[in-house]
């Protein structure tokens, strides 16, 4: 399909995304049984309608190509007719595993699909970053394609703009940049290069939204809005009527949420459990190499996510 044809086709990634967790069982097998009523609990809960799984905060780099094949197909069932856009990541260290992850997205019926750097054997530069992208996106050339630049993980620092250069010409279906970093000149590049094209770019830091939405970004993708949807949702409807004192009162508030989670320690395995004791959703444990989260802390951070939402 050719680039204008896809643009006009897809429909665009915009709002609240959120980055899903994957439930585990107590053994660590993945659950499919809670992704039906995760679903229910995004919709009803937290009025988000977009999620984006197997990413960092599903742990999809502790997977399986079959677990996260199983993980994408069943939140694409259990969303059928109730969610706007799954999208799912399908980056691996080896090309040929993103690829057939990428042609199962394609098989699935998933609205989009996202790439990773690969981070051990790291692209020398940008050239060889793209060509990577094309070749997964070779197996699913009708999937609109998204890099996910997260280089906090990746420790690919190549900037995302530099990737974006050009990408159009290889990639006819890529449709945009999901922006996990807080460079905001790289940030503002892209914003400029996805604007010529209509593609989307997605801020994947969520305490930091706000300084992104005065650049221009067309929505969010992150682990806080499977929780703090509606809040941010509020967020955002201040900031698009121009009300900057209750927009930045609320993201001002959510930061202090932020640093108080950081300050006990906040990695996804401390975001799952807080997940858990927020939706009442039973998520199970992370995987190794991350380590359980003492349920006291989860509790912690939990309360001041509730009284957060409930001031509001
Ligand atoms: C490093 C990390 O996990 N970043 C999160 C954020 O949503 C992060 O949890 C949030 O900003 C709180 O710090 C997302 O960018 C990750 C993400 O989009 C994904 O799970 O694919």
């Amino acid at each position: 399909m050719k680039e204008e044809e896809m643009s006009r086709s897809v429909k665009k990634l915009t709002g609240l995304v959120a980055a899903t967790f994957t439930p585990l069982t107590a053994e660590g097998e993945i659950n499919l049984s809670v992704i039906g009523p995760y679903i229910d609990y995004l919709i009803e809960k937290q009025n988000v309608k977009s999620v984006f799984v197997n990413g960092t905060t599903g742990e999809g780099c502790s997977l399986t190509v079959d677990e996260r094949k199983q993980i994408a197909a069943a939140w694409c069932q259990h969303g059928k007719g109730k969610l706007e856009q799954v999208v799912v990541h399908v980056g691996c260290m080896s090309i040929k595993d993103s690829q057939e992850l990428a042609r199962h997205a394609a098989s699935i019926g998933a609205d989009g699909i996202a790439v990773i750097s690969p981070s051990f054997f790291k692209p020398i530069n940008a050239d060889a970053l793209r060509l990577f992208i094309k070749e997964v996106s070779t197996s699913a050339p009708d999937v609109p394609m998204y890099y996910y630049h997260i280089p906090g993980m990746t420790g690919v620092e190549l900037e995302a703009a530099d990737v974006l250069n050009g990408i159009e010409q290889m990639i006819p279906s890529f449709q945009g940049v999901k922006y996990s970093g807080t460079d905001l000149r790289d940030l503002g590049q892209c914003v400029c290069y996805c604007q010529s094209h209509k593609w989307s770019v997605l801020f994947g830091v969520d305490e930091q939204l706000l300084g992104a939405l005065v650049l221009g970004v067309h929505g969010a993708v992150g682990s806080t809005y499977n929780y703090l949807g509606l809040i941010v949702n509020q967020m955002l409807s201040a900031f698009d009527n121009c009300n900057h004192m209750q927009s930045r009162a609320l993201q001002l508030e959510f930061m202090e949420v932020i640093t108080f989670a950081k300050n006990l320690g906040f990695d996804v395995g401390v975001n799952k459990q807080v997940m858990s004791e927020v939706s009442g959703l039973v998520l199970g444990p992370p995987r190794l190499p991350l380590l359980p989260c003492p349920v006291s802390k989860a509790q912690a951070i939990a309360q001041k996510i509730k009284d957060f939402s409930q001031r509001h």
